[in-house]
């Protein structure tokens, strides 16, 4: 057999005349492989890397290992931007499942072990590693990309549950991590067919093992540490909110009013055979069926909707700002909220995007000139106590304050926030929460009304800092949230108001966690 035959090493991937610096590492990481299957042998390797006799098992690990090597070897030759500029992530050992129709997910489940590799440093975000690696590896489809990233998130979600059935099994923790996640990510006659005998062997005992038996803290899938947080804060139900923070969030739309209602944006889905649902909460909220990719559809392009968690569109109704009224978003970002305040304010009046990060405000741009608001002013402002902020203290009508946190209630989204943070950064944030709190205060009118809100379920950044506050401010008083949001027609669930506080959570309200308060300044 010649050994361009028997494993279809990519040769021909050139993307500029001059090789990168990735391809050249491509290629000597094609050598590494292609010696390794000689040293087995010359024994046939498939698409990911499996081998049909331990021999070329064998060689597979020696790929994958060289694969490592080159990755560490980089990671201590070079500075972290240069690596990411390079690229390093060595998707290079193309070759065959042993059964054909699993090549394409053979090597969707390769590239998921490469990208994995990085993702666990857990220096960086995974979403922008993810987003990185499939912008490298045009040769994904659609159906491959969704493949690799929902295999990466499944692998974050569940990463302590996974780990302890990965302790049996052989080859790298990484590939079998991917394997266990891709259980939920493909079929199994699709799995079976992509990966070796053994490996399936191996998969199918560890699925017979009773997760409901396992030890509260790694059925949790969160750190000791975060799942101390929680219980101190729900008790027994920590258990079932991290189980739910551990799933993947649904898809929710909220309706742009400047452009469209919830009805017609309802039907134009319809035309274009998405199914949705109004949402039981948001009064201008649709939660799709499934996860369609929006952003090039006309409904999406026109400006008519936006994508935004059902319980963030809620906490903007708290504010209940008006037409002509002087309104800032305090730590706007990339303008999420910015954008259902300003529609509230049907486009009139002032709406301050204030945030210290330039870069977050600048994505606020392209959305705000979709939208077809012309009342929103970004202004990137160096502290809280910018001069900017102070010069329009106990000017405006409203403001609404996204305190930075945590992020653990969006870890639906976000799973690798849990692993990449530990709960010393709480501290931190509520000295910066409780700064930003007490100076965006500042800038209500007597009779001006602040929102304080978090996406986060700890108290700590929630309700602690809200009651400080307002001990420390006895001209501001609470509002019951029930209260403000009654005049919008909007009711609460059960469960959602302690103390006329806002919590929302995933296991009992299906939204990301997110809190918020209401304050009046009465004084
Ligand atoms: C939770 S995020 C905001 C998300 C945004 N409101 C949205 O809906 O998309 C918190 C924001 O606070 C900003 N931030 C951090 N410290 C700040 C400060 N001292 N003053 C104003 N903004 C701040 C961060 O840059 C970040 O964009």
């Amino acid at each position: 057999m010649n050994s361009s035959d028997d494993t279809k090493i990519s040769k021909k991937k050139s993307y500029s005349k001059k090789p990168s610096k990735k391809e050249r590492l491509a290629q000597e990481l094609a050598e590494k492989a292609a010696q390794a299957r000689v040293a087995a042998g010359g024994l046939h390797i498939r698409a990911d890397g499996v081998s049909v006799s331990a021999a070329a098992l064998a060689a597979r690990q020696a790929a994958l290992n060289a694969a490592r090597g080159e990755i560490s070897d980089a990671t201590t030759k070079k500075p972290r931007s240069t690596r990411a500029q390079a690229g390093l992530s060595p998707t290079v050992v193309r070759i065959e499942a042993s059964s054909p129709q699993g090549d394409r997910l053979a090597q969707c489940l390769w590239s998921a072990q490469v990208l994995l590799l990085d993702i666990l440093k857990f220096d960086m975000a995974a979403d922008k590693l993810v987003s990185r690696h499939l912008r490298e590896h045009r040769e994904l489809g659609a159906r491959d990309r969704h493949i690799v990233a929902e295999t990466i998130y499944t692998v974050l979600r569940q990463k302590r549950v996974l780990s302890h059935l990965a302790q049996s099994g052989g080859g790298t923790l990484e590939r079998r991590l991917v394997l266990l996640a891709a259980r939920s990510c493909t079929t199994e006659t699709a799995l079976q067919a992509a990966i070796a005998e053994d490996e399936w062997t191996w998969l199918s005992q560890v699925s017979s093992v009773d997760i409901s038996a396992l030890p509260v803290a790694v059925r949790s899938n969160m750190s000791d540490e975060w799942l101390a947080q929680l219980t101190a804060a729900y008790g027994e139900a920590a258990l079932p909110l991290a189980e739910a923070l551990n799933t993947s969030a649904p898809l929710d739309i909220r309706v742009n009013t400047i452009k469209s209602s919830r009805e017609a944006v309802q039907v134009a889905l319809q035309h274009a055979e998405l199914e949705s649902t109004p949402c039981a909460l948001a009064p201008l909220g649709l939660r799709l069926n499934g996860k369609p990719a929006l952003q090039k559809t006309d409904i999406f392009t026109s400006g008519a909707i936006e994508v935004q968690d059902e319980g963030s569109q809620l906490l903007t109704h708290l504010l209940g700002a008006k037409r002509g009224e002087m309104v800032a978003d305090f730590c706007a970002g990339a303008g999420g909220k910015t954008l259902a305040i300003g529609a509230m304010m049907r486009n009139s009046g002032r709406l301050y995007a204030f945030d210290t990060a330039a870069h977050r405000l600048a994505k606020l741009k392209p959305r705000l000139a979709r939208s077809g608001l012309s009342n929103v002013q970004a202004v990137a402002i160096d502290s809280e106590t910018d001069v900017r902020v102070k010069r329009l203290y106990g000017k405006l009508d409203r403001v609404f304050i996204d305190a930075p946190c945590s992020g653990l209630g969006t870890l639906r989204r976000n799973p690798d926030l849990k692993w990449r943070h530990g709960v010393d950064s709480v501290a931190r944030l509520s000295n910066i929460q409780t700064n930003i709190l007490n100076s965006a205060a500042k800038l209500v009118k007597i009779g001006g009304t602040v929102v304080y809100a978090t996406c986060s379920v700890l108290p700590t950044e929630n309700q602690d800092v809200v009651k400080a506050f307002l001990a420390a401010h006895p001209n501001y008083a609470l509002v019951d949230v029930n209260e403000a949001l009654a005049v919008q027609n909007i009711s609460l669930p059960e469960g959602a108001v302690t103390d006329g506080m806002l919590q929302l959570l995933p296991h009992l309200h299906h939204t990301d966690g997110f809190f918020a308060a209401c304050l009046k300044r009465i004084a």
